[in-house]
């Protein structure tokens, strides 16, 4: 790894621990996915090893995510309507009032359906997903039914023209949902709340990786230190 690699994963796990922080004995938390949440996921089972919490239950947003928390000691339960007390997940964007791209880790709709359920919502990240408008770097993850999806895609081209389809290699990703993904272009000036209105209506799609009105918080990690930002 290179010594900005290491750099920046030194960034990642420093925004987590002070997530991790906010976490309180008892509580129901929400894990994120990708290699930001991964820090968070490992610091809360170090810290219920240690005696430092006790009676954390996780509730994983992806596979990966549940499998690596029972790996280090977190209980896993499955979503259920009860609320969580908090969830701290990564994001592939930023913007200055905290709404948020996610999903390039593919696990959008887990995301989705459990940190909305949650009374805080932290968001850890290092400061190259921080930008000035949504879609400046990342595309747009859309989750889209597999059945009829090449219509699908051709739905969204209309007004979201430029995107693709995920591969892994030669083979479409695939959701640990069983879905596919568009990652869509967003276009220089948009409304998010309308966007995702509208995305959200095109026959076919599941969700999409527009996280609105959802974060409390994000912990960016910066070579100076790590700024809290407040939504
Ligand atoms: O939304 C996500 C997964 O669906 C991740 O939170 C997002 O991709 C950030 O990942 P990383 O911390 O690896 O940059």
């Amino acid at each position: 790894m290179s010594d900005q690699a290491q750099n920046l994963e030194a960034l990642k796990k420093e925004a987590a621990l002070k997530a991790v922080a906010l976490v309180q004995s008892g509580q129901r938390v929400g894990l994120g996915t990708g290699s930001t949440a991964k820090y968070a996921i490992e610091e809360l089972g170090r810290k219920l090893r240690d005696g430092e919490l006790s009676g954390i239950v996780g509730v994983a947003t992806s596979n990966a995510s549940a499998d690596l928390a029972r790996e280090v000691g977190i209980p896993v339960e499955d979503l259920d309507p009860r609320p969580l007390d908090i969830a701290i997940d990564g994001a592939d964007e930023i913007a200055p009032n905290l709404d948020l791209i996610k999903g390039l880790g593919g696990a959008l709709l887990r995301e989705k359906l459990t940190e909305v359920q949650a009374r805080r919502l932290i968001i850890i990240a290092d400061h190259t997903k921080i930008v000035s408008r949504l879609g400046e770097k990342a595309p747009l993850p859309i989750e889209i039914a597999q059945f009829g999806f090449l219509s699908t895609v051709e739905r969204l081209r209309e007004f979201l023209p430029g995107g693709r389809l995920r591969m892994t290699g030669a083979s479409n990703y695939v959701t640990d949902n069983g879905n596919f993904i568009y990652d869509a272009q967003l276009p220089a000036d948009f409304a998010p709340a309308e966007l995702e209105r509208r995305i959200k209506g095109t026959l076919g799609v599941v969700d999409t990786g527009l996280f609105l009105c959802m974060a409390e918080r994000a912990f960016v990690a910066a070579p100076d230190g790590v700024q809290e930002l407040v939504r």
